[in-house]
């Protein structure tokens, strides 16, 4: 393996005065190529926030970011966008699919604004990726029309479009049954290990967490353990 990221004492706060509140307090971390790792820790500890910052979606206030070698923190917002479309996917406890597009859609959407036009290409690989989430039979259709484990599973899809290195899941099982929560898990296990994708998936769940082959725990703005 090697190393895909590395965060060294992140610093994030909220407010400033009074209301600031310090969430991540000299927080690092790091994750090597082909990881599945859960992130723990107790309501409010800054998992989302940390998640956020690794997806580059937020700047922390202070601390050092490198992913595949590039310096995130000194990158401009360009520069990030183009990293994180080519190598980092998300899903969301909230699966955000939009309702009126079919799955396939949904899968290729992103990429199609992206790029400015849908290709045959990107239609070939939302239906290859729809097939190994096992919904041969949903590629078609409606997004509303789907149950709440199938809508996850076209996230997932979603997030793997562009083949990144890292996915991001912020409590992808906290909306769904065992049955479909386990199923979730059981295909990016198959992803993590067949493609070498690298996972951190924050759950509240100790099961979930025990499918993944490292738990991170966050407390106190800190990895605990
Ligand atoms: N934009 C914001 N402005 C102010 N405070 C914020 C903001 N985002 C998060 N916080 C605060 O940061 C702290 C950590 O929030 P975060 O969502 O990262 O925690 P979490 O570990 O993901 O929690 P949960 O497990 O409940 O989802 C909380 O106290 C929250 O209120």
């Amino acid at each position: 393996m090697s190393a895909l990221l590395d965060v060294r004492d992140l610093v994030k706060t909220f407010g400033t005065g009074e209301a600031e509140t310090r969430v991540l307090r000299g927080l690092s971390l790091h994750l090597e190529r082909g990881e599945m790792a859960a992130l723990l820790g107790p309501s409010g500890s800054g998992k989302s926030t940390l998640l956020r910052i690794l997806g580059t979606l937020m700047k922390p206030t202070s601390g050092q970011y490198l992913m595949l070698s590039q310096d995130l923190i000194a990158a401009d917002d360009r520069a990030l966008t183009e990293f994180r479309n080519r190598h980092i996917g998300f899903v969301f406890q909230f699966h955000n699919l939009l309702p009126d597009f079919t799955a396939l859609e949904n899968v290729i959407f992103p990429t199609a604004v992206r790029e400015g036009r849908e290709t045959s290409q990107a239609r070939a690989r939302g239906r290859a990726l729809l097939i190994r989430m096992g919904l041969a039979d949903r590629i078609d259709f409606p997004a509303t029309k789907l149950s709440g484990g199938q809508k996850q599973r076209v996230a997932v899809a979603r997030a793997l479009m562009n083949s990144p290195e890292l996915v991001l899941a912020d409590e992808p099982t906290g909306n769904l049954d065992r049955v479909s929560a386990m199923q979730v898990m059981d295909l990016i296990a198959q992803i993590n290990r067949e493609e070498g994708t690298t996972f951190l998936i924050s759950t509240h769940d100790e099961k979930i967490a025990d499918l993944c082959q490292r738990q991170i725990v966050v407390g106190d703005g800190v990895v605990t353990g």
